[in-house]
């Protein structure tokens, strides 16, 4: 039976002090670090044995991983980085504190740019700080101003059908180290969550969430790995 398993970084820099962080770089804090280990740890002790894995190229993300592998004994793995794993762009929001927002623009207002369907963030200014224009990571991309939830499923499924479906068709176990919207966008796709619903879906940091799938791929089951 192929198995897909998701794991969202452990916690970051930026998560810690509730800022918008979206395509910004930052780093996973000391509890974040725990949460890796601890989820590696979690994997081996269940017997779960990914193949091959995928990655942003955050170093969240890319971080969660390595610690999570070393901790499973299978540092050695093939790890594929793409930017279409990366979280949504935050836009115009990246940097901002999540609760000074709320305060200044209402609640109502910050949880339709976190949480609706499709309607983006304001899109973030020319010459902003966190302008990613000039990464080399980058070079080549057209890196999006602000994306909606809908916007990062537009570049996250085509990946995951061109890039990950295959190894999954071959009968290997996937490991995919993500973030919150990257892998709701997943999530809503494989669980066959509606446009409404999905603005419900929390993913908490280094949890694994198991995808027990049938031979054709779609989901037989979806659970958190800590809960079985
Ligand atoms: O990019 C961020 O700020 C977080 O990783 C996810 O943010 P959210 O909970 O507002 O979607």
């Amino acid at each position: 039976m192929p198995q897909l398993i998701l794991i969202r970084h452990g916690q970051s820099q930026w998560n810690l002090e509730n800022r918008f962080t979206g395509w910004w770089d930052v780093d996973v804090t000391e509890k974040g670090v725990a949460e890796a280990i601890a989820a590696g740890e979690l994997m081996k002790a269940k017997g779960i044995a990914p193949d091959t894995c995928f990655t942003s190229v955050q170093s969240r993300a890319i971080k969660t991983l390595n610690l999570a592998l070393e901790a499973m004994g299978r540092l050695w793995l093939p790890v594929t980085k793409d930017w279409r794993l990366n979280e949504r762009h935050y836009g115009g929001l990246t940097g901002l504190d999540k609760a000074e927002t709320a305060a200044k623009h209402g609640d109502d207002q910050v949880k339709i740019w976190r949480r609706s369907f499709d309607i983006p963030p304001p899109p973030l200014e020319a010459g902003s700080p966190w302008d990613l224009s000039s990464d080399p990571r980058y070079a080549g991309i057209d890196i999006p101003s602000a994306e909606s939830l809908k916007d990062t499923i537009e570049r996250v499924l085509p990946y995951y059908e061109s890039a990950i479906v295959p190894e999954l068709a071959a009968g290997k176990t996937v490991l995919i180290s993500a973030h919150g919207n990257s892998l709701r966008a997943l999530v809503k796709h494989l669980s066959g969550i509606s446009d409404a619903d999905i603005t419900g879906l929390e993913i908490p940091t280094g949890q694994p969430i198991i995808y027990d799938l049938a031979d054709d791929l779609t989901a037989r089951e979806r659970y958190y790995l800590s809960e079985r």
